[in-house]
């Protein structure tokens, strides 16, 4: 069986360390790269498994698109050239390039069958199926079209204004998408601001949009130009480096070049909030994005409460933050996040179960979790339950627990994060 078994160090975590380039950038710069006009380079991409999905499928659509490690090259033809793809595409475990890609299907004149992996194939997708239907789109399912393998048969398309009820960057990106192949202004009205690199990136390629607020406006039928782009780095994949220079006792870890979008940086307020010695440097913007350093020292630790509006902004980091929660002093509760649920598994039995098997006290709400602090992690035999964030959670735990931790199913970290075993070697001394 796949497996790896990690010990507990003696040491301290020490120096720098550059983590791969963000998921959601990547994913939009391959989507806005294919559909502008023009050459596209991108550099800093994230070479993991869902940023490779969102390429293939536009390979699929004949986009010529070249990838050496992290440069990506797109000859892009504009949205008139894309083809029919002749055979299935599969999404894998992306629940971005799902969403997103089902946005751009759904005003183009093909038939095409998308499908993914099992876990993929329990996520939702009626979020944005119900919208595109109104929009004109016929898409087909289970349920209706709530879950893949989903064939979508697109063309015309008119403008709708959308209110969401989920909280979702990718619901929101599929709309922004779908209303630039449509006819007239599209507007989502978003109940809380949700990451907004669609809409920077479309700004990057030359597109026009308005954001007013939590309202954000489109027009359909514009070009988009090929550009250069910058991944900054993932502070999704920071976060876990971030946790781990706070607990392990002696450490100071700085994390380089790492985007610090507002809609993205909840993890830090939440650091900071709970006594984490945490300090930005460095800050800078490149192309519509806020890039910066982050250096963290060992801390003493607090329980706090986290809820409402920050949680989209961290949702991603929730499961690192509930094992820091376990060093705290006091207790956490964590509100607001039933998102958590339809991620790559129910994050929030996941976290709790796997937390609780390393000897975590932690209980489950409906909405989150109440995870108590000054707990000995103890070693244990836990399972990724193929969940990236889930993997690289228990083999942050594992540098603290009292004796070794046998992470089963570990490969799915090349989702998000392939180098995450190399960079953790970089910095331990
Ligand atoms: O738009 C994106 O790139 C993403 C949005 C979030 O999902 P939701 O939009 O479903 O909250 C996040 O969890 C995911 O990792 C990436
Ligand atoms: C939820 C995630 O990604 P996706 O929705 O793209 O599968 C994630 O990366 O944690």
């Amino acid at each position: 069986m796949d497996q790896k078994v990690l010990h507990p160090i003696s040491s301290i975590l020490e120096g720098e360390i550059i983590v791969p380039g963000d998921k959601s950038i990547s994913h939009r710069a391959i989507i806005f790269g294919a559909l502008a006009h023009g050459v596209t380079k991108i550099t800093h991409f994230l070479d993991g498994e869902d940023c490779m999905r969102t390429i293939h499928a536009f390979q699929a659509m004949g986009v010529p698109i070249e990838k050496n490690k992290n440069n990506v090259i797109i000859k892009g033809a504009g949205m008139d050239a894309l083809q029919e793809p002749l055979v299935p595409i599969d999404l894998g475990n992306s629940g971005t390039t799902a969403r997103l890609l089902l946005g751009v299907l759904a005003g183009l004149p093909f038939h095409v069958t998308l499908f993914g992996d099992e876990s993929l194939t329990k996520r939702p997708m009626d979020r944005v199926a119900i919208p595109l239907k109104r929009m004109g789109a016929k898409l087909d399912g289970r349920e209706a079209g709530k879950y893949l393998p989903l064939a979508v048969r697109g063309g015309a398309l008119q403008s709708i204004t959308f209110e969401p009820v989920v909280k979702s960057a990718q619901v929101k990106s599929a709309i922004l998408l779908a209303g630039l192949l449509a006819t007239g202004t599209t507007k989502v009205i978003e109940k809380t601001t949700t990451r907004n690199h669609t809409e920077n990136m479309l700004q990057a390629f030359g597109g026009k949009i308005s954001v007013d607020g939590t309202k954000i406006t489109v027009e359909g039928n514009q070009k988009l130009t090929g550009t250069d782009i910058q991944v900054p780095g993932d502070i999704s994949s920071a976060a876990f480096f971030l946790v781990a220079a706070a607990i392990v006792p002696g450490s100071h870890v700085t994390i380089r070049d790492v985007g610090l979008n507002d809609t993205r940086t909840g993890i830090i307020t939440v650091l900071e909030q709970m006594g984490v010695e945490i300090e930005v440097i460095e800050e800078r913007h490149i192309g519509g994005e806020t890039i910066g350093s982050i250096t963290v020292r060992a801390s003493s630790i607090k329980g706090i409460e986290i809820g409402g509006d920050i949680i989209p902004r961290m949702i991603d980091e929730i499961p690192i933050v509930a094992l820091l929660a376990t060093q705290a002093n006091g207790k956490t509760i964590i509100r607001d996040a039933e998102e958590l649920r339809f991620k790559e598994t129910d994050r929030i039995a996941t976290v709790v179960n796997t937390l609780k098997a390393l000897g975590a006290s932690i209980c489950a709400t409906d909405d989150g979790m109440i995870i108590e602090g000054n707990t000995q992690l103890t070693g244990a035999t836990v399972d990724s339950h193929g969940d990236h964030r889930i993997g690289m959670m228990i083999a942050i735990a594992s540098l603290i627990t009292k004796e070794k931790v046998t992470l089963t199913n570990p490969s799915c970290i090349n989702i998000s994060y392939p180098t995450f075993f190399e960079d953790i070697s970089k910095i331990l001394n």
